[in-house]
């Protein structure tokens, strides 16, 4: 079996996450979902999310599939880097993505969200792609829906082609030539921290040498932009005429009129190059003459994040085979 299925832009203007249809449950439910293979929890606003935690966001009732079933005693609850927050109950049901169904999957439905999840009308929920040690459930942990769709594949593996501003694929047990140029490049990823973590082989800032430091990082596509260490980060901001570090709005911000330098990262001897116009992440508030940038510091974090800003510079595949490895190839 195979699926694919469209990620598409939940804001035209700036490229702040990515949102897929699937559907849920007899008769089927249709949900748009943000696909993060920086967590593994498959999370979806409910008809047991209290109302005024719901502003637009499609739910999933249980109790309206005839072939959901409560997963008794079992509840979940999940914090992700950036202080949003999600809990609840549940249940399983029939579950596809693109074509591609699985029958009893484990669908966490929110009992309790945070503000920032209320206020993304355009996400009903999340799924994770990351490895399935880090499901949150108790007392028994959950496989996600890679996990369950594997063994059906032709190919454990999944896809991803995010786009600037416009709709790209996920695509589940094949590779599509169609969607990248040149060869794959595969590295080893390092599943144990439970993220697709691979080392990158270096950076350039514009037009300036290739460093060819090591840099280890995970490869999430459930997180906007990208975050490296502090000396990265200066290195290419030195090259933006009014570039500062701002306190107030917490990471690195720049006049929108600003001209900004590429930025290239190396994935084994191949160069990735991510275009300047994706480096200015959003003016810092609605019309704001001051834009965010879409590289920061990872210094707080404690994991280098390659982002989507990073992840649309490229066709990536993510292998679940065993041991797993990152595929990444230009387009
Ligand atoms: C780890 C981390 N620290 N900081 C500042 C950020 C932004 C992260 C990444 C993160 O939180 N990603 C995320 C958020 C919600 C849903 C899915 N992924």
């Amino acid at each position: 079996d195979t699926g694919s299925a469209a990620a598409v832009p939940i804001d035209p203007r700036f490229d702040i996450a990515y949102v897929t249809p699937v559907t849920i449950g007899t008769p089927p439910q249709t949900l748009q979902l943000d696909f993060d293979t920086g967590s593994s929890d498959l999370w979806v606003f409910s008809s047991h999310t209290p109302t005024s935690q719901i502003r637009g966001q499609e739910i999933y009732t249980p109790d309206k599939s005839t072939t959901s079933k409560l997963l008794d005693g079992h509840t979940w609850s999940i914090t992700y880097g950036d202080g949003s927050a999600s809990r609840g109950n549940v249940y399983t049901d029939n579950f596809t993505v693109g074509g591609l169904a699985v029958a009893s999957q484990a669908i966490q439905c929110a009992q309790q969200v945070s503000s920032s999840f209320t206020t993304e009308e355009s996400i009903d929920g999340l799924l994770g792609l990351g490895f399935s040690t880090l499901n949150t459930v108790n007392p028994a942990s959950q496989l996600t829906f890679f996990d369950n769709a594997k063994s059906k594949l032709g190919s454990p593996v999944f896809t991803a082609d995010l786009k600037n501003k416009q709709a790209g694929t996920y695509d589940f047990g094949f590779i599509d030539k169609a969607k990248y140029t040149g060869e794959i490049t595969y590295v080893p990823v390092n599943p144990d921290p439970g993220y697709w973590t691979f080392t990158s082989s270096g950076y350039a800032v514009g037009s300036g040498n290739f460093s060819g430091s090591p840099i280890t990082g995970i490869a999430d596509t459930g997180t906007s932009l990208v975050y490296l260490p502090t000396a990265i980060v200066t290195a290419y901001y030195r090259q933006v005429q009014g570039a500062t570090n701002s306190r107030n709005y917490g990471g690195y911000v720049f006049p929108c009129s600003a001209t900004l330098p590429p930025f290239t990262f190396g994935v084994g001897e191949t160069k990735f190059t991510i275009p300047a116009s994706y480096m200015s992440y959003a003016p810092v508030t609605d019309g704001s003459s001051t834009c965010f940038g879409g590289l920061q510091s990872s210094s707080g974090i404690g994991v280098n994040i390659w982002g989507d800003v990073a992840l649309k510079a490229a066709f990536v595949v993510f292998n679940g085979a065993n041991p797993p490895t990152l595929g990444w190839a230009t387009k």
